[in-house]
């Protein structure tokens, strides 16, 4: 079955629901804990490793009763299993979504067991320094080309995952900016260097120009049959890397059915098996495994992807609330709200619905946040006393890797103590100034994971993959195109020849022809 295409504000649980707002809204979520001592216990989700305390939200019982009458109008267990099964959902492109299935082990495609042996031998290979450059010497540095999808999944595992990693230093390139390129091989030995080219269309301009400019460097000592122990490439383009001049031997598939931003898990994870071994990868592949088969199989009341859906489409669709943040305490986790902005903003982004109609009501909420305890040196004076409400989803860890008990301690402290702060304020307290009132009532989700390991990794990242798509089934909008970046790529081949030419004529703007003027001068 193809995606339902049922606009929520029309079904009977939206109205209910809108109703149900104007009842509720000046409730205070701290009488609604006073009022009943067990509701935490009611808002828990305890699953494996994970535990998700959604108690801290402004909602009821009936709120959620609502919530899931929606999820049922709109046929999201529906929408759940055409994605599993393989239908074409991503009808604007006529793909199927089928990231899923580069992590189930039970029924893996054979071309996906193909490619994972395949990058299984090669990382051994890199690893074990049986893999040699072209003066003979083992591989030391990974540097990987890509952007955007092909570059944010790999950098954010590589960093999150870094306890775990071995010997290899691992860089990204990514943005066209040269300056950077040439500051990151200023350090590099490229007998010693090997480059992954990620692109899932290989007609990337930024991914090009600077795999081309590394070329380049790279032969400025090196003879062209030298590449092919330092070059390989990941792409569903496999013509055109062969064009560049990388044989297939060195070359690594993925399908159309794979997005860039849920890539991580294919071919463009060559990086992350680099610099971590298979087993690991094999090990964040079975921890988003888990989480896939509790989204398919949990009813949605103790579901932990649908349940932060349904909270989420509560506080956009209702609230009026237009960002949420999150804020992990763990510093290895610096870059997965950089990952997850691109994962949710360019998924959910959309202000038409699957029945090709302007939509009138909000869909895509802006992500950010940060990593505490620098968070709340930063940004938190707002959440705690601004006028924006902005729900927080806080991730922390019992435990932690370096067994530096007494930095955890303080760490976890200070996350629970956030959470509590922002729920109950300084409500009812007696407050000698004006400017020391805290009103509370702020909303968060609590996520306590075990222990950072690739597998529980593997479960966070398709936990908000999953919530993603439960939201932009709720919306009616076709969560799995990025027609809204073309644009600009467009414009920006114009602009290029004007600035390469000096020449702007071609241009009708006024402030792009004094800016072109401007750079040119
Ligand atoms: O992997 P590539 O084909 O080079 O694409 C890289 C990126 O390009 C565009 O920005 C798309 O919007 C992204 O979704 C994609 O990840």
């Amino acid at each position: 079955m193809l995606l339902p295409k049922i606009n929520p504000t029309t079904t009977k649980a939206w109205k209910k629901l809108t109703q149900h707002f104007e009842e509720t809204r000046n409730l205070k979520m701290q009488d609604l804990f006073s009022n009943d001592v067990s509701r935490a216990s009611k808002k828990v989700i305890d699953w494996e490793d994970f535990y998700v305390d959604y108690s801290k939200n402004r909602i009821t019982h009936e709120t959620l009763t609502l919530l899931f009458e929606l999820a049922e109008e709109v046929k999201l267990k529906e929408a759940i299993t055409s994605q599993f099964e393989g239908e074409t959902i991503n009808e604007t492109e006529d793909r199927k979504v089928l990231h899923t299935a580069l992590r189930d082990f039970n029924n893996r495609k054979p071309e996906v067991a193909e490619t994972l042996q395949k990058m299984k031998l090669f990382s051994e290979e890199i690893i074990k320094g049986n893999w040699k450059g072209h003066t003979g010497k083992s591989i030391d540095t990974i540097v990987n080309i890509g952007i955007g999808g092909s570059d944010l999944g790999p950098d954010m595992v590589v960093e999150s995952l870094r306890y775990y990693r071995n010997h290899l230093n691992v860089q990204f390139i990514s943005n066209v900016d040269g300056d950077h390129v040439m500051e990151t091989l200023k350090g590099l030995n490229p007998e010693t260097t090997l480059f992954i080219v990620v692109s899932k269309t290989f007609t990337t301009q930024e991914t090009l120009t600077n795999a081309n400019t590394i070329r380049s460097w790279f032969l400025e000592n090196a003879s062209e049959e030298a590449i092919a122990k330092h070059f390989v490439a990941v792409s569903s383009n496999l013509e055109a890397v062969k064009t560049f001049g990388i044989d297939s031997e060195n070359s690594f598939p993925m399908w159309e059915w794979v997005g860039g931003r849920f890539s991580l898990w294919s071919a463009v994870g060559l990086s992350i098996c680099c610099a971590i071994g298979f087993p690991n990868f094999e090990k964040l592949l079975q921890g988003a495994n888990e989480m896939d088969t509790h989204f398919q199989d949990t009813p949605f009341s103790e579901n932990i992807p649908v349940v932060l859906a349904l909270l989420s489409i509560w506080y956009n669709n209702f609230y009026g609330t237009e960002t949420e943040a999150l804020v992990p305490y763990s510093q290895y986790l610096n870059k997965l709200v950089a990952y997850l902005q691109q994962g949710v903003m360019e998924s959910n982004g959309k202000s038409i619905d699957r029945n090709g109609e302007p939509i009138n009501y909000q869909t895509g909420t802006i992500v950010w946040g940060g990593t505490g305890t620098n968070a709340q040196h930063a940004f938190f004076q707002l959440v705690h006393q601004g006028t924006k409400l902005i729900p927080i989803d806080f991730i922390c860890f019992s435990k932690s890797l370096h067994g530096k008990e007494d930095h955890q301690n303080k760490l976890l402290a200070n996350c629970i103590a956030q959470t509590e702060a922002l729920l109950n304020g300084t409500y009812k307290k007696e407050v000698e100034t004006p400017f020391k009132v805290f009103d509370g009532n702020k909303p968060s989700n609590t996520i306590v994971i075990k222990k950072l390991t690739p597998n529980s990794l593997g479960k966070l990242l398709a936990m908000y993959e999953h919530k993603l798509f439960c939201q932009g089934i709720l919306w009616n909008i076709f969560s799995f195109d990025q027609w809204g970046v073309e644009l600009g790529k467009k414009l920006a081949k114009t602009t290029l020849t004007a600035i390469e030419t000096n020449n702007t004529t071609m241009i009708n703007n006024s402030s792009t022809k004094g800016l072109l003027k401007k750079v040119n001068s």
